[in-house]
């Protein structure tokens, strides 16, 4: 999947408009593997939209994103293989309602990954237990607090074995301590090396999780840098002035 010393996620001049607002107006960005990117910025500032044109949710104006060899942007590059390798949690957790836990994580991969039942649902408690549900595998979504439905959400996105995770606001729709078992979660991933693009409000992660943060600001990515360099020492006044913000919420 990786060229031989090559970032394993590259954005080259990435542009979007929706109708005559400019989205993206030319993003950069590479980003190695087992890295964690967390891409902070104001309310539209095109955080979501980066995101979801990782993996082809959102289809590019111009501009050129390669996962390894792949790119993703091709016109005959297949969404499915795309969406394997580049998985995606969102903010409104879209779980199955009528399909328990478990069923919910087998679905793909009977339907993508072409697994037997027997394969899937053992995949499916494998992940189901590396986001500490192991013994909620046959509760429905109704059964389920937000914090754990989220988690299925993660695993689902697992148990296709991604090359790169993508979080788009994991925990905004939870209170803190269904959050915080969320971003339990997550920071496990990152200790186990995954590579992860981030949209989180949640400085404490980015803080302790993040490799780069990113600060995009009216669809340009202004100022990226280390937590401690970004929190510490911005560059540029409105980074300075975003993370101002934040630390008063
Ligand atoms: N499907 C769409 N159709 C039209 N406009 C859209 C669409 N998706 C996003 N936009 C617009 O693009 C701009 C950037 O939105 P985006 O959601 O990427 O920003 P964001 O930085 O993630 O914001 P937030 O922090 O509020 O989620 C916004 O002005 C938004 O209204």
């Amino acid at each position: 999947m990786q060229t031989a010393d090559g970032p394993l996620l590259r954005i080259d001049d990435l542009r979007k408009s929706y109708g005559d607002e400019e989205v993206l107006k030319g993003i950069d960005l590479e980003i190695d593997r087992g890295d964690v990117e967390v891409l902070v910025g104001p309310s539209g500032s095109g955080k979501s939209t980066l995101l979801r044109c990782l993996n082809q949710l959102t289809e590019v104006d111009s501009g050129e994103i390669y996962l390894g060899d792949l790119e993703v942007t091709a016109p005959d590059t297949d969404p499915n293989e795309v969406r394997q390798q580049i998985g995606m949690v969102f903010q409104d957790i879209n779980l199955f309602a009528h399909l328990t836990a478990r069923k919910n994580v087998t679905l793909g991969l009977r339907r993508v990954r072409g697994m037997s039942t027997a394969e899937a649902r053992d995949r499916a408690d494998a992940e189901l237990d590396r986001v500490g549900l192991a013994d909620q595998a046959d509760s429905y979504p109704a059964q389920l607090s937000g914090g754990q439905k989220q988690r299925v959400g993660i695993a689902r996105a697992l148990a296709m074995d991604p090359e790169v995770m993508l979080f788009d606001e994991p925990t905004s729709a939870l209170d803190p301590e269904l959050s915080n078992e969320v971003l339990a979660v997550m920071d496990e991933l990152v200790a186990e090396g995954m590579t992860m693009v981030v949209v989180t409000h949640e400085m404490r992660f980015a803080r302790g999780g993040a490799t780069n943060i990113s600060f995009l600001a009216d669809g340009r990515l202004v100022e990226r840098g280390p937590p401690e360099e970004l929190f510490e020492n911005p560059t540029h006044d409105r980074t300075a002035a975003f993370f101002q913000s934040i630390r008063h919420d």
